[in-house]
């Protein structure tokens, strides 16, 4: 069990995390958040390569600063920019990331191979890490973050720059890979949680407003999400959405605590929570 314990971090002036309180169990954990609002920050101090300001995190009871390489070593992170060796080949690449862990040759080779099996590229290991495609490099990202068959994983923006096709299947993989270990996996793609999230977890001014699973989310906002002609006006405390073509029309997908005056209530999804949530930021 991972738990975060009023941790706030600053830069220069700006308090990027504030008093943050959190704890996280097995499962897959999405951090949803618009860019900018603290994600890799929080994720950087959860595997310890910034410092916080105040606040301390542990794993199971320790701090993770005083356990040090134990929790380095129950760790795997994919961080929002990966560096590799665009000449190496793919399973070079694990290689190379194993020795840093500290596994032997004999023991890191077919390891390498194994992940790569996993993660779809059993054909492209001998391939150098430059002629792989966007998702496939993501992938073999994802395969050095299991290198030590980790208890927590981190994954920064994993999905970014993907395309649709490959995100679904790097989603899914996250997915199958999240049995019995603690999987975070930050985001600002809504669909990247919506299938695969035991719970997502939002920011807003460095704090956690909203810690829920899915189902929840959409709970909480049932009734509340209904479908106007195009031509309504908002009253108060409702909120556009989006525009929705039906057929010919357009109609206005709006939130309102209250029934509108006309139009028709519809299931909610994360997205209307991820709009209703930040409808009001830039
Ligand atoms: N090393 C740093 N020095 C100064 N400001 C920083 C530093 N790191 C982050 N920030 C600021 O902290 C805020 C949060 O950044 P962070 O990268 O954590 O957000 P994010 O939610 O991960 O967004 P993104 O997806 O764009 O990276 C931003 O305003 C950013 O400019």
């Amino acid at each position: 069990m991972l738990h975060l314990d009023h941790v706030s971090k600053s830069f220069r002036n700006k308090r990027v995390i504030n008093d943050l309180s959190l704890s996280i169990g097995t499962g897959v954990h999405g951090l949803l958040a618009p860019n900018g609002a603290g994600k890799t920050t929080l994720i950087q101090m959860i595997a310890t390569l910034i410092r916080l300001d105040s606040g301390n995190i542990t794993w199971n009871g320790q701090d993770i600063m005083v356990m040090d390489e134990d929790y380095r070593g129950l760790l795997g992170y994919l961080p929002q920019k990966f560096g590799y060796y665009p000449d190496y080949s793919a399973e070079d690449f694990l290689m190379y990331i194993a020795a840093l862990q500290g596994i032997g040759r004999k023991r890191a080779k077919p390891l390498a191979k194994d992940l790569l099996k996993t993660v779809g590229l059993k054909d492209q290991g001998k391939q150098k890490m430059k002629t792989l495609s966007g998702g496939m490099i993501q992938r073999v990202g994802l395969a050095q973050a299991m290198i030590n068959d980790p208890e927590l994983m981190i994954l920064d923006e994993p999905t970014a720059g993907l395309d649709p096709r490959e995100r679904v299947r790097f989603r899914n993989l996250v997915h199958a890979l999240s049995r019995d270990r603690i999987v975070i996996l930050s985001t600002h793609i809504v669909s990247d949680l919506e299938t695969i999230a035991d719970r997502v977890i939002m920011l807003k001014d460095g704090q956690i407003c909203c810690n829920q699973s899915p189902r929840q989310i959409s709970r909480w906002l049932e009734g509340k999400i209904f479908l106007v002609p195009a031509d309504y006006r908002l009253g108060q405390g409702q909120l556009l959405l989006e525009d929705e073509l039906d057929g010919d029309a357009t109609r206005l997908r709006i939130y309102s605590p209250e029934p509108p005056s006309q139009g028709q209530a519809v299931p909610a999804n994360l997205e209307d929570a991820f709009l209703v949530i930040y409808g009001d930021e830039e």
